[in-house]
């Protein structure tokens, strides 16, 4: 699914009014239908849903939902925020069709906003992604007692005062939304953990606006969703043998961290690599060949820490990273790896904090690398950013720069191509924030490499799977007992 600017909504819009055709009112009536679909599923008669409306087409979207909510018997209160004499056409035709019997209300001062009930549900549609300005007097007053309300609050298209594809301030006045129901794609400001208390759960909606454009419009901004990641799959074929598979090298652990090299070789046995072999150090022979019986060992000749590249030769791919530790010895061993290879690497954890010591060697990387740096080791990579939209314009000079495939991780991972595209994930969920659950990712992406997927793709499904098997096992287990382990147990593919 791509994420288009606001001016690319914009002209999606337009291109979809003038082609299909169809007027823009009736454009906004399919939007209020499936905002109102989306509302019906979830939410009972019970509640009073009170609708708070702009002047703009967001306003507009929200009188047609009151109406059609108000026909579907649902008991509406309609608040227009009266703070400019401008209002969009769609607004006033829409406001000519409000039903006598809904009660509708116009705000002109704070005063007149009503006093808070509990239980009501509120649908914001103050502004939508026309935002042009930081939000001021009556409308920031609306929002604020929007927010200290403690009803339920749902956006349509996008929290009043957010912008779609570029930073808010930090004084900015914004709704919080428990959820946000967006119209046809994703916006670009639902990806970046800054606006985290400004998106809440968010649903796109069908409103059927030109495929066509869609398709044909170019956008460095994409959205890997269920049908995208499933597209990547490659079936096993009946007489493939474990050689189809490739053997993949994973160089992890040091004393008192064997667990990483664990999480990391499960799950790269449970992501279809066709042999493993660990690499690790002395301590940890026992560990290995008990746990994952699957793989086989190949000692380093130090006790505690890895100090020896094996000969390359059988491998065609080397996962480096989790548990290393970061002794100069180990830093030898990650140039020799990074001089000699001519497999693609993937580089996690440690082996990410030697590279940021040692940014020479970035310039060394074999084709077809992956590096998964969660927020602090990108920022020891590629340094500061002032907030999240710097900090994905960062990420794709880095990816272009040294021809990598960078996995920013966090909620909404960012794979980020060497040409500079970025695919957001679409799973996962915050009771993978704890540790261990980075080193299964490396395990993952070493498998598929492995099995000859191209990097690119490697990391796109690979963090999606990754963020699935970590849904699946929250639903067992809820977010706050999951562990690093059950997202391995419930890789599937
Ligand atoms: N035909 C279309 O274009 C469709 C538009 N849709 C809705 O239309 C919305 C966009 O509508 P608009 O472009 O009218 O914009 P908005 O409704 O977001 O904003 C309305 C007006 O408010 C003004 N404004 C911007 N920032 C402000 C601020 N901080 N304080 C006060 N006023 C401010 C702008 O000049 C703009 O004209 C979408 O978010 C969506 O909800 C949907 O109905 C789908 C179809
Ligand atoms: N809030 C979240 N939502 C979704 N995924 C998350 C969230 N927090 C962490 N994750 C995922 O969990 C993993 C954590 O990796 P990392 O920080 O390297 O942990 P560790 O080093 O302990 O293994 C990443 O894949 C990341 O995307
Ligand atoms: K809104």
């Amino acid at each position: 699914m791509k994420i288009f600017n606001v001016s690319q909504i914009r002209a999606l819009d337009a291109h979809t009014i003038a082609h299909e055709p169809i007027t823009s009112l009736d454009l906004m009536e399919r939007a209020a239908k499936a905002f109102v679909c989306w509302y019906c599923a979830r939410f009972d008669h019970q509640q009073t849903v009170r609708i708070f409306c702009g002047k703009g087409n967001n306003g507009g979207d929200g009188l047609a939902i009151a109406r059609l909510l108000h026909h579907k018997e649902y008991l509406v209160q309609v608040y227009v925020v009266d703070y400019t004499e401008q209002a969009s056409d769609d607004f006033r035709a829409n406001l000519e069709r409000m039903p006598q019997g809904a009660p509708l209300h116009f705000i002109k001062k704070q005063d007149e906003l009503p006093a808070p009930a509990p239980g009501t549900i509120l649908i914001d549609a103050l502004l939508g992604s026309g935002l042009s300005r930081p939000v001021e007097g009556l409308l920031a007053a609306v929002i604020r007692a929007i927010n200290q309300s403690e009803a339920t609050v749902l956006s349509v298209d996008i929290a009043s005062g957010l912008y779609a594809d570029q930073p808010n301030g930090p004084e900015d006045v914004i709704v919080q939304p428990d959820y946000t129901v967006t119209f046809q794609l994703p916006k670009l400001a639902f990806m970046l953990p800054q606006n985290n208390r400004f998106i809440g759960d968010w649903q796109v909606v069908d409103i059927g606006l030109s495929a066509d454009f869609i398709e044909q419009e170019s956008t460095p901004y994409y959205f890997t969703d269920a049908a995208v990641a499933r597209a990547l799959i490659r079936p096993r074929l009946k007489f493939s043998h474990k050689g189809t598979f490739g053997h993949a090298l994973l160089i992890a652990g040091s004393y008192g961290k064997m667990g990483a090299a664990l999480l990391a070789g499960s799950a790269c046995l449970r992501s279809g690599v066709g042999l493993l072999t660990a690499h690790v150090p002395r301590c940890g022979y026992s560990i290995v060949q008990t746990y994952m019986p699957e793989a086989m060992t190949q000692v380093d000749p130090h006790e505690e820490i890895i100090t020896a590249l094996p000969a390359l030769e059988p491998y065609s791919v080397v996962g480096m990273g989790p548990g290393l530790g970061k002794d100069p010895q180990t830093l030898r061993v990650l140039e020799a790896l990074i001089a000699q290879a001519q497999v693609p690497l993937v580089l996690d954890a440690d082996a990410l904090n030697l590279l940021a010591e040692n940014p020479a060697l970035l310039q060394k990387l074999p084709q077809g690398t992956i590096l998964t740096p969660h927020p602090k080791e990108f920022q020891r990579l590629a340094g500061d950013a002032a907030h999240d939209y710097e900090r994905l314009a960062l990420a794709r000079r880095f990816a272009r720069k040294y021809q990598v495939v960078l996995c920013l991780k966090g909620g909404h991972t960012a794979v980020v191509f060497p040409d500079g595209t970025v695919h957001f994930n679409a799973t996962g969920n915050a009771g993978m924030a704890t540790g261990g659950t980075g080193d299964v990712l490396t395990g993952v992406l070493t498998a598929l490499l492995a099995q000859k997927y191209p990097a690119e793709q490697a990391a796109q499904l690979g963090v999606y799977q990754h963020g699935a098997a970590g849904d699946r096992a929250a639903e067992q287990r809820t977010q706050t007992a999951l562990i690093a382990s059950d997202v391995v147990e419930n890789l599937g593919w």
